[in-house]
């Protein structure tokens, strides 16, 4: 099966000044198409950076990151954000979406951005508002949805491009248990639809659980 993230060796460190921060040191990671993972550890470990890395948000200070077998180095700023929104999606704990467009816009708006136009991506986005309960919801704006809406939202709006990684960052961190499970639900439901691959941060051992791996990820490696 081909691996849709490979790390190799990678290192990250922050500079304060002076001051060297290190984060990751020498770290290894493959992710299969389809593939579900959880990413567990203790606060402040380096499982943000870690993400923001394989979304190429930022460079390794060492190391190799491909996406799709595509070396994220060998990449200007342009082709990066190119190759994020082709292959990659986002979800985060806060929803990030926009306050002001309707449920459509926000779901269609990645399509939108890559070119496709209005009527094909809103017709995308509203099979999957459809998908995800949310038919009623089409024209509301974020602020008169709950916390569970928003969020499946933001799922919705990671999947318009079918990407082949979801990476998301505690996406649950603020919801509550009947809603974790629901949009956890959601995400592992889509993850075997689709085929694409999942990357969850998480403290919660019960979202870990559901995944096809747990990797802990301390003193800058990851292990099982
Ligand atoms: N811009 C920065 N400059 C310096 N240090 C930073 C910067 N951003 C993060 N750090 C430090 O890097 C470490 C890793 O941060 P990161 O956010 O990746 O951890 P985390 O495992 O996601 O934490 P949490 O579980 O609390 O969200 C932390 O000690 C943090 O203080």
């Amino acid at each position: 099966m081909n691996n849709i993230i490979e790390c190799n060796n990678i290192s990250y460190t922050y500079f304060n000044g002076k001051q060297k921060i290190p984060i990751l040191n020498n770290l290894n990671l493959n992710v299969k198409q389809g593939e579900s993972i959880a990413i567990l550890g203790q606060s402040g470990c380096g499982k943000s950076t870690l993400l923001n890395l394989l979304g190429g948000i930022d460079k390794p200070t060492q190391g190799k990151i491909l996406i799709n077998g595509i070396n994220l180095n060998t990449l200007n700023e342009n082709d990066t954000t190119l190759l994020r929104g082709k292959y990659l999606g986002f979800v985060y704990q806060f929803h990030h979406l926009l306050n002001d467009f309707s449920m459509l816009d926000n779901v269609a708006m990645p399509e939108r951005i890559q070119g496709v136009n209005q009527k094909s991506a809103q017709a995308n986005a509203k099979k999957l508002l459809s998908k995800i309960g949310l038919e009623h919801r089409l024209n509301h704006l974020p602020s008169e949805l709950s916390g569970g809406e928003r969020q499946r939202v933001a799922i919705a709006r990671a999947l318009i491009t079918n990407p082949s990684c979801i990476l998301a960052d505690e996406p649950t961190g603020n919801l509550d248990a009947k809603n974790t499970n629901e949009i956890l639900n959601l995400m592992l439901e889509l993850n075997h639809d689709q085929n694409c691959a999942l990357i969850i941060v998480t403290h919660d051992e019960k979202i870990a659980i559901k995944m096809d791996k747990s990797l802990i990820l301390n003193h800058g490696i990851l292990t099982t």
